[in-house]
């Protein structure tokens, strides 16, 4: 039993959760668990806890999960390779099965049964079904680093939310049930798409208007040039990091991902880091948010 505050102090706690509990009740809020953030299973309980207590006080959570890391290790064990153009990973049919596999089979399953033991009714779905995403094919423009000439990359089955269908969360909410969403989509031609987690967690806060949108990362959120916690960001703030080359790599796509969901009308956005234990809680919850919130 880890040392708790003394009654008055802890009573105190509880009290000052009240204006955000009231502020976030009957509001959807949309939790993207990043496969960094997945770690080990104590963290993974910590999470589960935070989505139930979050669903037992009147909120909406939505969780969409990737899995990136883990996709890394099967398709390892298997012995097929993967590489990545633009940090999305080139999906051949092979790789796809796998993907989906992966993201919709064991830990879409593994995060539902982590819900429950932690009291939760939670539910695994992934975006083909009840048509709920609707996914394009991507292309990525990259440098080729040899010649430095500008290259269309074909990256097969990698998909691009075109449209959401909210008939089955509005059901899934209506329900009392916790949607727990993997970001695997279908085409028009029926085809399977594998989808950037963060992308699908941003078409789905924008589509179910949600209150607030959360990524969880590996990292305390945007980071400065000097590796300082930035708190507080506007999207032109953003831009002008991504330009001035602060903001990279996986970051990149993530920010975007913030830039689309606020566009679409989500009040804020959250990057946060998803391995300190309760992050969820303590950036709703608290006075003193977790990571960094950007808004318009
Ligand atoms: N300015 C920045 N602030 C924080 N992280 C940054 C920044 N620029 C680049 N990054 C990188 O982005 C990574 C997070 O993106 P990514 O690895 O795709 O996360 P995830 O797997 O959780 O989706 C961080 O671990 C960090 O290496
Ligand atoms: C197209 C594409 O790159 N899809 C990702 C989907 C999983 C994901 O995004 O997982 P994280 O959030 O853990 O990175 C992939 O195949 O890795």
């Amino acid at each position: 039993m880890t040392d708790l505050p003394d009654v008055h102090t802890q009573a105190e706690i509880l009290v000052q959760a009240l204006p955000h509990m009231q502020r976030y009740d009957q509001e959807i809020v949309v939790i993207k668990y990043g496969g960094h953030a997945m770690g080990d299973p104590a963290a993974a309980e910590d999470f589960a806890e935070d989505v139930v207590l979050l669903e037992q006080s009147g909120v909406k959570p939505i969780v969409v999960h990737g899995g990136g890391p883990q996709i890394g290790n099967m398709l390892g064990k298997l012995g097929i390779r993967s590489e990545f153009a633009a940090g999305l990973r080139i999906t051949d049919k092979a790789t796809v099965e796998i993907v989906e596999m992966v993201l919709a089979g064991s830990i879409n399953k593994q995060i539902v049964g982590t819900i429950a033991a932690e009291g939760g009714k939670a539910i695994g779905l992934c975006g083909k079904d009840g048509n709920m995403v609707t996914a394009t094919k991507v292309t990525r423009t990259v440098v080729d680093p040899d010649s430095n000439i500008e290259k269309v990359v074909d990256l097969g089955f990698v998909g691009e939310p075109e449209r959401v269908d909210r008939t089955v969360l509005d059901a899934v909410l209506k329900a009392e049930l916790i949607p727990v969403l993997a970001p695997v989509a279908v085409g028009h031609d029926g085809a399977t798409y594998n989808v950037n987690a963060d992308t699908f967690a941003g078409a789905i806060a924008g589509a179910m208007r949600a209150k607030r949108l959360l990524l969880l990362t590996d990292v305390p959120g945007v980071l400065d040039k000097d590796k300082n916690l930035l708190p507080e960001l506007t999207v032109d703030e953003c831009r002008r990091l991504i330009a001035d080359g602060t903001i990279t790599g996986g970051m990149i796509p993530k920010v975007e991902t913030c830039i689309y969901a606020l566009e679409q009308g989500v009040e804020g956005v959250v990057i946060l880091d998803g391995k300190v234990p309760h992050s969820v809680l303590l950036e709703l919850y608290t006075d003193h948010g977790a990571g960094t919130l950007i808004t318009r």
